[in-house]
């Protein structure tokens, strides 16, 4: 039995629409209008979907076997199947309040689950499930278009846009100074963290020219990556530790940790001191750009880049032997599997190990495709040579950035620390909670269970 309620005039005579659409409740589609709708083709995602707030302006919704339809507009509609929307019911039953985590077991849910009713309401699509105790969920239309997948309404919350940048971004590199970064209301770490999104690394000025105040910089992200070289480290050219950074040679462009399974995300230097002898400057390279670069002068190159695994390995020390797991190691470019977008450069041919997975008829194009990727590397214009001075201190994202120096001579003090990856996008995250979204103190100190991220 369906209840025919009066469609508002911008559905009743449409050319595309059937008069027999429904809001409100609905138990089902007659079988033709509800043909009709389904059949309907979804516009692109790029659609603007409406907002919807008030009574007047709710969805059409349906449901048709093991799928509710929601109609956002005459154009554009989303399909949830049953088993999604039971599995991803949010009351206090289901989704634990405090942690955010799924009580429901997923794994009791009939897969044939249908509704017994559904209701658009203002505040969500009410969805009454048969179960031996009667159970109601209820899905904000707002975090149903978020996560409509069929089709995606919404782009993925992927990455900030990032600004790629050249040996040009001399002329004003992203900054904050020291006060900021420290400021107890996280405004200035809020700043912080944007630059390092958006460009990939931001310089502090007037820190203090002290380990201990470079320490308590870094640790405003989060709290130190431990690695072999131990927890904040503080280094100068004496081999202390079994690795080319802690002599006077001059080091190419890389990023660190090829050797680790998940390298760190962001690398922190402070140069502290450099007398009785000159070199040690300072080389950043936005990877991003290399690639975007690459993939568009030379897609070939871009492509074995992308596919072929490099292995890796730290050595120096006898008490550690690092690689990567699977050995065989990560190709130099990876990709989002769902957006494709480039996520991580991986990139340091002195830690390179031996390359013996490759096709043999591959060798000679992975090395002209590797000294493509080294051409652009060190061209000119992807260059940003920069001199530190004790006071100055720059962050880099090792996913993204590559660093080196040149040799230098003399005594050269540099100390920094490693963060890692996760830590700093969670720190982001929350920071962006706290002040790019609406919500207030209140509703930030209780994260909603519909938040986008879970
Ligand atoms: C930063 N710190 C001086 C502690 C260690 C440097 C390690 C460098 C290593 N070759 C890599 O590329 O990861
Ligand atoms: O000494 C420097 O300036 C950088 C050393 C380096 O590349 C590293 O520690 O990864």
């Amino acid at each position: 039995m369906s209840l025919i309620l009066s469609a508002p005039a911008r559905f009743r005579t449409g050319s595309q629409w059937t008069p027999t659409l429904y809001r409100g409740l609905a138990t089902h589609f007659t079988r033709a209008s509800a043909s009709a709708a389904l059949a309907h083709p979804s516009p692109s995602a790029s659609q603007p979907v409406p907002d919807v707030a008030s009574e007047g302006n709710l969805p059409m919704i349906s449901m048709d076997g093991r799928k509710v339809t929601v109609g956002w507009d005459s154009r554009t509609w989303s399909r949830f199947h049953s088993i999604w929307l039971r599995d991803h019911c949010r009351c206090p039953e289901c989704f634990h309040a405090i942690t955010k985590q799924r009580m429901i077991d997923t794994f009791k849910i009939p897969p044939d689950i249908t509704p017994i009713k559904i209701n658009a309401t203002t505040s969500g699509l009410q969805v009454s499930w048969p179960s031996s105790e009667p159970h109601v969920s209820l899905y904000p239309w707002s975090w149903l278009q978020t996560n409509s997948y069929d089709p995606p309404l919404r782009p993925r919350e992927t990455q900030l846009e990032k600004i790629m940048w050249s040996s040009q971004i001399q002329t004003s590199p992203p900054t904050i100074t020291y006060q900021e970064a420290m400021a107890e209301d996280d405004r200035g770490l809020y700043k912080w963290l944007n630059h390092v999104d958006h460009f990939g690394m931001c310089f502090i000025s007037g820190v203090p020219p002290t380990p201990e105040a470079t320490e308590e910089l870094s640790q405003r992200i989060a709290f130190i990556r431990e690695t072999q070289y131990g927890k904040f480290w503080d280094f100068t050219s004496d081999l202390a530790r079994g690795d080319t950074a802690y002599t006077t040679l001059a080091l190419g462009a890389h990023t660190d940790n090829t050797y680790f399974t998940d390298p760190c995300g962001l690398q922190l230097f402070h140069l502290l001191s450099h007398t009785h002898g000159s070199g040690g400057s300072t080389l950043l390279v936005d990877g991003f750009h290399v690639a975007a670069t690459l993939k568009k002068l030379h897609p070939d190159a871009y492509s074995i880049l992308s596919q072929t695994p490099v292995p890796a390995h730290a050595a120096g020390e006898p008490s550690a032997l690092y690689q990567p797991y699977p050995t065989s190691g990560y190709p130099v470019l990876s990709h989002d599997p769902v957006t494709r977008e480039l996520t991580q450069v991986r990139w340091n041919n002195d830690d390179r190990s031996v390359m013996n997975n490759l096709d043999p008829h591959q060798v000679e194009e992975w090395y002209n495709a590797i000294r493509t990727w080294q051409k652009l590397l060190t061209s000119a214009d992807l260059e940003y040579w920069v001199q530190l001075s004790a006071g100055t201190a720059v962050i880099i994202d090792n996913h993204r950035v590559l660093h080196g120096r040149s040799a230098f001579t003399g005594k050269r003090r540099m100390c920094g620390a490693y963060i890692g990856a996760d830590e700093y996008r969670s720190k982001l995250a929350v920071l962006r909670e706290k002040f790019a979204s609406t919500t207030s103190d209140s509703e930030i100190a209780d994260r909603s269970v519909w938040n986008p991220a879970l």
